[in-house]
């Protein structure tokens, strides 16, 4: 447990005797917590921060029924839950960074061409020191968090003994995860926190580090066609090592052990190395195809002997990550059945990235596309000091988000020459063997200035055609959503005045022929508040309007979700 009891405060600490002493007071239940949280809420409401990023959002954890336009697909039932960050003042204190708000989990259920909203904070551990002590208290990768500011540095070198490895936030703000019957909010720490996904209400706190040896998991999982969830963490400097693990939780467990969690019979897939033992890859990702699990190791790395004194210094989580422009980015491959890694180094320039959008096999290649940048100003651009009211013109991103293909031969010519290019497939992605014997791989653009990509799961490791993001130009605004049709390189978009659309969510027709024989869904927030925000539907094929669903509240914007079929959850008003 995170122990609330003790008092933290930020850096940016303001005068305790500014503070409004009904919020000081400590202890008491659930309706004062709800009391203090109404406060934080109205306290986050600062001119300085005054944007759809900043300002904390009420949660509205009633149903309300949403005003429908337009004809809704009658397949279309089922709930599309998503999370996000909501809430970033807590008291006097701010966080400083976007991802580090407390996480608001969001749904929009579908039922008999009705739409029903609801929105919730993921009653955490971190939620509920951070209300209880009406500051925040726990550390999110952007935001240190500190005891009593009045320590000096002998008195924070004690505390930082005490607290040698802090325990890690389980705000899990940044995506859903189904394993077995049940359903995750997750972060990138060790804890994920089991939800209902009817009444978004907070369930268990599961640590993975008590099934697999892991200090970051990501909060992008895949599924494989049984259902199994495949992830991956990072294990750091346990038993002098430093590895990359990939684990699978099974979907279901043995009839006379129904009462235990499946992660009990989570199983460890394989481990990879990491190049440097204090320098560990970060990554958001991975990738999947048929046979294959593929690992890109980034030179965006986390420096482990700074994050363990990042405290003591007085810094975040996240001034401990550089990129190294110099460096190569090393692709891994595992084979799925014998669980080893192919041995042939595969490698490309330095890049960084946080999403795979698919990969699959063809004629002796794994063929895999990314969102790439030539740096780490996306992380940059979040900090919420610059998404001030100016934002808009004031910050842009200095490289673009790419989508870019690699395509690997893995199946290749022993002989071949030193300096030829080894891909046998149309592509201008190249695969050049070197000297050594190490394969230098370059791109293919399949396009730019698209985000948060999402395909037809059912494609998830195959060949596919269809890319659904948010498309993004120089700035942190999402101006569109787009189709891209990988092969023709052709771009279909939506977008309208003042609309800023969310990560689309593709939903298949249950009678679906072809891949994007569905719906897309997307959340679109206002950039004038005064307007309400809707769940638009869109025809996946032709990304015209079939519907939305107006919601009069406050919406945030959000990061990532999953549409769960009604056959999987029943709906709240059955
Ligand atoms: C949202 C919009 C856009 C795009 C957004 C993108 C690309 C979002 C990517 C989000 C990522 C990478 C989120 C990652 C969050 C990571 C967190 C919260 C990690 C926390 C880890 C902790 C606390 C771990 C500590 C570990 C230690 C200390 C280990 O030693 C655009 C750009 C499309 C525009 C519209 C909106
Ligand atoms: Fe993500």
């Amino acid at each position: 447990m995170i122990p609330c009891s003790e008092v933290f405060v930020t850096p940016e600490e303001p005068n305790p005797e500014q503070k409004d002493p009904s919020l000081a007071q400590t202890g008491g239940g659930q309706p004062r917590l709800q009391k203090r949280l109404g406060r934080a809420q109205a306290l986050g409401i600062s001119s300085e921060m005054d944007t759809l990023y900043g300002r904390n959002k009420e949660e509205h954890p009633e149903p309300i029924k949403a005003e429908v336009q337009g004809q809704l697909p009658t397949w279309l039932r089922g709930i599309l839950l998503r999370n996000g960050p909501g809430m970033h003042t807590i008291g006097d204190s701010k966080y400083n960074h976007w991802f580090d708000g407390l996480a608001l989990l969001h749904s929009f259920t579908f039922k008999n061409g009705e739409v029903y909203y609801r929105s919730k904070y993921l009653r955490s551990d971190t939620y509920n020191c951070n209300i209880e002590a009406n500051r925040i208290v726990v550390s999110e990768f952007g935001t240190m968090a500190y005891p009593d500011p009045c320590k000096n540095i002998f008195a924070k070198a004690f505390s930082y003994l005490s607290h040698t490895i802090p325990e890690f936030t389980d705000n899990c703000l940044i995506n859903i995860m189904k394993a077995g019957d049940d359903f995750y909010a997750t972060g990138e720490t060790n804890f994920i926190r089991k939800i209902n996904p009817q009444t978004l209400e907070t369930l268990e706190k599961v640590d993975y580090n008590k099934y697999v040896a892991v200090n970051l998991a990501t909060s992008h999982p895949h599924y494989d066609s049984a259902g199994n969830v495949l992830n991956m963490g990072t294990s750091i400097v346990d038993k002098g090592k430093t590895k990359y693990v990939l684990f699978k939780i099974p979907s279901s467990v043995p009839e006379k052990e129904k009462k235990k969690s499946c992660f009990k019979h989570l199983e460890v897939v394989c481990s990879i190395p990491s190049h440097s033992l204090l320098h560990p890859s970060y990554y958001h990702s991975f990738g999947l195809t048929e046979n294959y699990i593929i690992f890109i190791e980034q030179p965006f790395r986390l420096d482990i002997v700074k994050m363990a004194t990042a405290y003591i210094r007085g810094v975040n989580w996240a001034s401990c990550l550089a990129y190294n422009k110099d460096d190569k980015t090393w692709f891994h491959f595992i084979d799925r059945k014998t669980k080893k890694e192919v041995s042939t180094k595969f490698y490309t320039d330095a890049l960084v990235f946080f999403h795979h959008i698919n990969a699959y096999e063809e004629d002796g290649h794994i063929i895999f596309d990314l969102i790439a940048y030539t740096d780490n100003s996306l992380y940059d651009m979040f900090y919420l000091k610059n998404l001030d009211k100016d934002f808009e013109e004031n910050i842009k991103l200095t490289s673009i988000p790419t989508c870019k293909r690699f395509v690997v031969p893995l199946q290749y010519d022993k002989d071949a020459e030193v300096g030829s290019n080894l891909v046998r497939l149309a592509s201008t992605a190249t695969a050049v063997k070197e000297k050594d014997g190490t394969i230098y791989c370059q791109h293919e653009t399949l396009g730019e200035g698209i985000e948060l990509p999402r395909i037809n799961y059912d494609y998830n490791g195959k060949k596919y055609k269809y890319v659904f993001a948010t498309e993004v130009q120089w700035s942190p605004v999402p101006t569109k959503i787009a189709k891209l049709n990988t092969q023709t390189k052709e771009m279909i978009h939506w977008g309208q005045d003042h609309c800023w659309p969310s990560e689309p969510v593709f939903v298949p027709n249950p009678d679906a022929k072809e891949e994007d024989d569905g719906v897309v869904l997307t959340c679109v927030v206002k950039s004038d508040p005064k307007e309400a925000p809707f769940l638009l539907v869109l025809d996946a094929k032709t990304f015209t309007e079939l519907g939305r669903a107006t919601v009069n509240v406050e919406m945030h914007m959000d990061l990532h979700g999953m549409f769960i079929p009604e056959q999987v959850v029943k709906t709240e008003t059955d």
